[in-house]
């Protein structure tokens, strides 16, 4: 069930990964579907955030390995890892007194070379960034100064100036009211259809899943339990198995898209 269908680039192999005396992550094995946007989906605690962390080559494996491109992810050096993917942590960390213009550039730093000047290429890149992220206008503001809404589209914003083919993204629409939730998801399909990348972002809400990834990745325990198309996974058993959930899976009469209605 986890092996995905299409081209693989980033593969994690039997991956054990633990805090302390627990292993979270039990011998998980996961071939990112390449071009594609695949949501994580979880209970709390199920190991998302971890298997993301893992995936960039941020948490040490107790056994296992992840590859991108067929090679295990330490006989890439930093610069062209932070080249090729590009992480969006759950609670990133600036200081309070950075504009987000500043934020935004720090995602060019793989791309810079010692005593390289800034370009007008990595000007545009960012400006390019912050447009598609609605921070256009704030680009002079203070992080500490904006509303956790703003303050989380400046951060995709500096994720997408690193200008990776892979984007991991920790719960990216935390904070966002509705209107921006839908914008950013529906910028994340946009990049896959349009600009070939691959994205793997860990969601909460199984509808936002449904609707717009291509790709879903059920996770309880540390152990994948369904992957597959929203269709194939958007089922009762499933959610049952994961979230011990009763749902009802009715489908969107405008696109026919599966929705479902939860009950405990
Ligand atoms: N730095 C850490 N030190 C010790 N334990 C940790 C650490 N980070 C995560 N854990 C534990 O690992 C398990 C998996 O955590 P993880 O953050 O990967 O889950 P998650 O599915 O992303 O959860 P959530 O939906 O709540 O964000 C949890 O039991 C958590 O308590």
């Amino acid at each position: 069930m986890s092996e995905a269908a299409g081209p693989v680039r980033l593969r994690a192999n039997a991956i054990r990964v633990g805090y302390r005396g627990r292993d979270v992550l039990h011998d998980l094995t996961f071939a990112v579907p390449s071009y594609r946007f695949t949501a994580l989906l979880g209970p709390n605690g199920s190991g998302k955030s971890t298997l993301l962390r893992a995936l960039a080559g941020l948490t040490p494996l107790r056994a296992g390995e992840v590859t991108l491109d067929g090679l295990a992810i330490p006989m890439l050096s930093r610069r062209r890892l932070a080249e090729m993917i590009s992480l969006l942590p759950q609670t990133p960390r600036a200081p309070d007194d950075l504009a987000v213009a500043d934020l935004v550039a720090q995602g060019r730093y793989p791309h810079r070379r010692l005593f390289t000047p800034w370009s007008l290429q990595d000007q545009a890149i960012c400006n390019d960034s912050m447009r598609l992220t609605d921070v256009d206008g704030l680009a002079a503001r203070l992080l500490g100064r904006l509303s956790g809404g703003q303050r989380q589209r400046a951060w995709i914003a500096m994720t997408l100036a690193q200008s990776a083919d892979i984007l991991l993204l920790d719960e990216p629409t935390t904070y966002l009211d509705i209107a921006h939730q839908l914008d950013i998801l529906d910028l994340l399909r946009r990049l896959v259809r349009e600009q070939g990348k691959t994205i793997v972002a860990v969601l909460h809400d199984i509808n936002h899943a449904a609707r717009f990834a291509d790709h879903i990745c059920l996770l309880k325990e540390g152990r994948i339990v369904a992957s597959g198309s929203p269709r194939d996974i958007i089922q009762p058993s499933h959610l049952r198995e994961a979230f011990s959930i009763e749902a009802t899976i009715l489908h969107d009469p405008y696109d026919g898209v599966p929705v479902c209605v939860a009950r405990k």
